[in-house]
C-alpha cells in the first residue's frame, strides 16, 4: 500500500527557530495585534527607557532534567531511590502498590518497617528502590551518610497530607539543608500522600501551605534553586502512577531524545498524545511534549492492565531471534511479542504496541484519525521502534537475552 505519508525522522521540525525570527516583525504565526503607529511609539519608547531591565544572564543550572544521574559516582545507571517520611505516611503502601502491584486496600495490613529493605527492580533501566522505617534519623552519626545518599538518583519524602505535618515538614526541611550542604544534586520529590481522603479546597490549602513552608525554609538559607518538587499522590488513584514517571524520567539521560522521537511520530500520524510505558510498573517513562492530563495516562494505563490479562490468556512464546533489519516482519515487529487492537473509547482511538520485553507505546487519537491509516502508524512505529533501539540497546539485548515469557 503507497502512502502519502513521509516515514518518521527524529529531525523532523517544522517550527521556524526562534532566532531566525527578526526582531520587532511580528511573525507570521502570531502576527501583531498593535497598529503600525502604536507599535512605532512602542518601539521608541523602549529605546528611549534609560535604565531598561536586563534579564539576569548568569546561566543557571539545570534545576531538574539533567540528563545524567544527578549523584552516581559509579555512573553504572543504576539510580537509588529512597522513600523517607514519618511513621506510617504511606511509604511501604506506595512501593508495594507501584512495584508489586499490591491492591491498595490489602495496605492496610502491611506491618511496620522496622530496617531499610532494599529492592532491585530490572525492568528497561535497572534501579533500587530503599524503604526506610519512619523513625530512623539518617543524619545520626551512627549511620554511614555517604554509604546512603552518595549514588541515590532520587529522595521521595512522603507526607501524610491527613495528619499533622508539621514535624514531617521540620524533618523533611532538616534533611533538605543537609542534603544541600554535602549533596546538592540530589532531586528531593515531596509526596503529599494519601491526598484522596481531603476535600477538593483542604486539599489545595495543604498542597500549597506545605510548599510554603518548605520554601520558605530553603530561601531563609539561601537555597532558592534547591531542585526540591512537590506532587499529590494517593495510591487510590493513578497519581501516584503518574509521581512516580516523573520521579523516573529525570532519571533517564535519554528523556529528550525520546521525546523529540515521540513528537515526531505524533506529528507524522496525527496522535494526540503518545505515552511510552513500562509494562511492569505502568510507570510512563516519556511522552510527547504536548500537555499531558490525568485523564488520557488512566486511560492508557487501564488499557495496559486489558492488553496484559488478555496476552496472559491469549499471548504465546516470543522469538528469541535478535530481529535483523530483513528479517523484519512488515510491521517492523519480529524480536518481541507485538499486540496491536484499535478500540474506540468514548472519541479515542488508542492503539497499542509492545516495543519490547519491557516497554510498550501507547497512542491516543481523536475521532479524525480512521483506521484505514493504521498501516501508515504501523510503519512509522516501526520506525520509532528501530530508533529507540538505538537509545537504548541494552533493555533490547537484555530483552533478547531474556528467557521466553
Ligand atoms: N487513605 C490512604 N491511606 C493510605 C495511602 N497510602 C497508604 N495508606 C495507609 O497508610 C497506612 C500506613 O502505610 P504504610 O505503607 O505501612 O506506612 P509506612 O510509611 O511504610 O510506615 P512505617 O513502615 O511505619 O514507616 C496503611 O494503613 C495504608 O493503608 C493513601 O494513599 N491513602
Amino acid at each position: 500500500m503507497k502512502s502519502t505519508h513521509p516515514p518518521l525522522s527524529a529531525s523532523q521540525h517544522s517550527l521556524v527557530p526562534e532566532s531566525q525570527l527578526v526582531p520587532g516583525e511580528p511573525s507570521q504565526a502570531n502576527p501583531s495585534r498593535l497598529k503600525p503607529g502604536a507599535q512605532l511609539t512602542m518601539m521608541r519608547y523602549l529605546q528611549d527607557l534609560p535604565d531598561a531591565e536586563v534579564p539576569h544572564t548568569e546561566p543557571v543550572p539545570p534545576r531538574f532534567h539533567t540528563g545524567r544521574l544527578p549523584n552516581s559516582k559509579a555512573g553504572d545507571g543504576k539510580p537509588r531511590l529512597l522513600l523517607m517520611g514519618q511513621r506510617r505516611s504511606g511509604k511501604s503502601s506506595i512501593s508495594s502498590v507501584v512495584f508489586h502491584k499490591l491492591p491498595p486496600s490489602e495496605t492496610l495490613y502491611l506491618e511496620t518497617t522496622t530496617r531499610i529493605k532494599k529492592e532491585s527492580m530490572h525492568s528497561f533501566m535497572d534501579f533500587q528502590v530503599w524503604d526506610f522505617p519512619g523513625h530512623l534519623d539518617y543524619f545520626d552519626p551512627a549511620f554511614d551518610v555517604d554509604n546512603i545518599f552518595e549514588e541515590i538518583g532520587a529522595l521521595i519524602w512522603v507526607i501524610d497530607a491527613q495528619d499533622e505535618y508539621l514535624e514531617a515538614i521540620m524533618r523533611l526541611n532538616t534533611t533538605i539543608l543537609n542534603l544541600q550542604h554535602s549533596y546538592p544534586n540530589i532531586n528531593v520529590e515531596v509526596f503529599v500522600h494519601k491526598v484522596d481522603g481531603l476535600s477538593e479546597d483542604y486539599k489545595g490549602d495543604t498542597f500549597r501551605d506545605i510548599i510554603q513552608r518548605v520554601q520558605d525554609e530553603l530561601s531563609d538559607n539561601g537555597y532558592e534553586n534547591a531542585p526540591v518538587s512537590f506532587y499529590q499522590t494517593s495510591i487510590y488513584d493513578h497519581s501516584i502512577f503518574e509521581a512516580f514517571s516523573k520521579v523516573i524520567q529525570k532519571l533517564i539521560p535519554q528523556l529528550p531524545t525520546l521525546e523529540a522521537l515521540l513528537n515526531s511520530l505524533c506529528s507524522t500520524c496525527h496522535i494526540e498524545k503518545a505515552y511510552l510505558f513500562d509494562i511492569m510498573s505502568k510507570i510512563y517513562i516519556a511522552t510527547d511534549t504536548s500537555p499531558t492530563d490525568i485523564g488520557s495516562y488512566e486511560i492508557c494505563s487501564d488499557y495496559i492492565d486489558v492488553v496484559i490479562d488478555v496476552s496472559e490468556i491469549y499471548g504465546w512464546p516470543r522469538s528469541e531471534q535478535n530481529g535483523d533489519d530483513e528479517n523484519l516482519t512488515e510491521t517492523g515487529n519480529n524480536d518481541a511479542e507485538s499486540l496491536i487492537t484499535m478500540e474506540r473509547k468514548g472519541n479515542n482511538y488508542l492503539y497499542l504496541r509492545e516495543i519490547n520485553k519491557y516497554l510498550a507505546l501507547i497512542c491516543l487519537m481523536g475521532d479524525d484519525s480512521p483506521a484505514e491509516k493504521k498501516a501508515v502508524i504501523d510503519y512509522n512505529v516501526g520506525v520509532f521502534q528501530a530508533a529507540l533501539k538505538q537509545v537504548f540497546p541494552r533493555a533490547e539485548r537484555d530483552a533478547a537475552d531474556a528467557p521466553a515469557a
